[in-house]
């Protein structure tokens, strides 16, 4: 018989965090040149999101894809398997805020993780994904893909070397940066429009967010030339898998 001051176990459902992918897709790229802006750009026969698209696509942890792109913008309004929210908004990091808050419109916990990926990064791979979820989940903080530097560091100035920086210790930011929605978005509503990743927010609210090793194949295509390597890259993928 149960002690008449046992409580009895209350069987309240606890949700497990899930997982949902943000993908920033309301930039005007131009540091890419002239033409349509570059997430849209055909790469390898199909247009840069798109490759980005696939491979969350094939994280089946994954639950939501979200792609951030401007008000009335429809190139991926046929696009099967993500959920497409028009919340562009001037700066990048403005863009990520409307995409948290389009997330918690659905439903998404404030404990849930959220991975944000730049549309234009489109060499990601589902194994660089699956290593940031793992190396991310069990972490109090999160974290992002990144490179330690591979180059000497000069300071410029008028276009003249002043000085060699030391690189210890440097890594060049990547995406995904994976944080809980919660925390995140508290930290890009305090930081505001200047910071460039989701990881400086977060900084800037006092946490150290894990690094995990990306690749160098994961680059942002950024300029001109950066067309022509991912190019190149995508396709000798597509002739590896065929
Ligand atoms: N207001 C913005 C700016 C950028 N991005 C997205 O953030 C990613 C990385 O940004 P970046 O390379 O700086 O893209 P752009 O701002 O488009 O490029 P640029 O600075 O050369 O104009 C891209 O996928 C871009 O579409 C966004 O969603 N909203
Ligand atoms: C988020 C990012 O890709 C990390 O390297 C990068 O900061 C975004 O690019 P931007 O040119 O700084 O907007």
């Amino acid at each position: 018989m149960a002690h008449p001051f046992m409580s009895h176990p209350v069987s309240t459902p606890v949700t497990p965090p899930r997982l949902h992918a943000f993908i920033p897709c309301a930039g005007s790229g131009s540091r890419a040149g002239a033409g349509a802006p570059k997430q849209y750009r055909p790469v390898a026969g199909l247009a840069v999101v798109r490759h980005t698209l696939a491979a969350f696509a094939a994280v089946p942890r994954v639950a939501t894809v979200m792609v951030g792109v401007a008000p009335g913008d429809r190139e991926l309004a046929q696009e099967p398997g993500i959920v497409l929210a028009e919340c562009g908004g001037p700066t990048r990091a403005a863009t990520v805020l409307g995409g948290l808050q389009a997330l918690r419109e659905r439903g998404a916990g404030e404990d849930d993780w959220v991975l944000v990926h730049d549309a234009a990064r489109c060499l990601v791979t589902p194994e660089l994904i699956e290593r940031l979820i793992a190396g991310c989940e069990g972490d109090p903080v999160g974290g992002l893909l990144a490179q330690p530097l591979a180059d000497t560091l000069k300071q410029g100035l008028a276009g003249r070397a002043e000085a060699t920086v030391p690189r210890e210790g440097l890594w060049l930011a990547q995406t995904p940066q994976m944080f809980r929605l919660g925390l995140l978005a508290s930290a890009l509503a305090q930081a505001g429009d200047g910071v460039t990743d989701e990881a400086s927010a977060i900084e800037q609210a006092g946490h150290r967010p894990r690094l995990v090793p990306g690749s160098a194949h994961n680059f942002k295509l950024t300029w001109p030339e950066d067309f022509a390597l991912a190019e190149a890259l995508l396709r000798t993928r597509q002739e590896t898998r065929a």
